[in-house]
């Protein structure tokens, strides 16, 4: 991958959002909009031209699976329609490494907006964290649009959104008696999911703040479910 040409911005990219992932919300404005456990979700209102891109910031914890499991699967094309409720297309359209792609998708219609569909660039790395006084390895999935002049955003149906998302997973083992196999009553892991959707054209506010209010806390509910049910039976993926 380090010799395509997206290469300086993916790393580039990834790298900031895992600064900006790590940064408290104590400060910057964040304001807790929806709480479901151990799920917190804070947003900032901002709106760019008049249009809502009001900044996410969702902090969770799982136990039971590790980062890179959690990482696997929110990056997995294969098994996106299985959990991703807010499309209704998914495609590869460039595989840049095989753990580089680039993904075009039509969103579920918002209504009344127009339908819209992303096209981003999807990077997966593991990122020791030697800071960490635990030592665990740090994995991220960073997603970030992209353009292509093979899928034109004005191709007429829909309006492209640009986005940004990054999933920031940090894995925790309570380390059980000496020689005993870490099982996964043993794991814990520490999810940030950030994103930043500028929806690409006119949408009435108040509908878009609804739906972010009700839709993110269920897509990251439903994620995370899948993830612990897919693994539940599966050697641990460290
Ligand atoms: C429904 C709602 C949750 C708010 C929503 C609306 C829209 C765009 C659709 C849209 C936006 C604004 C106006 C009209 N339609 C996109 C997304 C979205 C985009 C990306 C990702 S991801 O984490 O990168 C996983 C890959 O899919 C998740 C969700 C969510």
């Amino acid at each position: 991958a380090s010799q395509h040409r997206l290469w300086p911005e993916i790393d580039r990219i990834s790298m900031e959002q895992l600064r900006y992932a790590r940064l408290g919300v104590g400060e910057g404005g964040w304001q807790l909009f929806a709480e479901d456990g151990e799920m917190k979700m804070y947003k900032r209102e901002e709106e760019v031209n008049g249009m809502v891109v009001d900044p996410l910031k969702a902090c969770h914890v799982v136990r039971g699976v590790t980062g890179h499991e959690m990482c696997h699967y929110f990056f997995s094309p294969d098994v996106r329609m299985d959990w991703e409720t807010t499309v209704e297309q998914m495609t590869v359209i460039e595989t840049i490494a095989d753990d580089t792609l680039v993904f075009l998708q039509v969103h579920k219609r918002i209504w009344p907006a127009s339908q819209r569909d992303s096209l981003f660039w999807s990077h997966m790395r593991q990122v020791p964290d030697h800071n960490d006084r635990d030592g665990h390895d740090i994995w991220i999935v960073c997603n970030h649009s992209t353009e292509n002049p093979g899928f034109p955003s004005n191709n007429g149906k829909c309006v492209r959104v640009s986005l940004t998302v990054c999933l920031v997973c940090q894995t925790f083992i309570d380390p059980p008696k000496e020689g005993v196999p870490i099982t996964r009553d043993d794991i814990t892991c520490k999810i940030t999911y950030c994103s930043v959707v500028n929806p690409g054209g006119w949408a009435p506010a108040s509908v878009l703040r609804a739906v972010y209010k009700r839709e993110y806390p269920k897509f990251l509910k439903r994620f995370t479910a899948y993830v612990i049910d897919q693994c539940k039976d599966k050697p641990i993926m460290f």
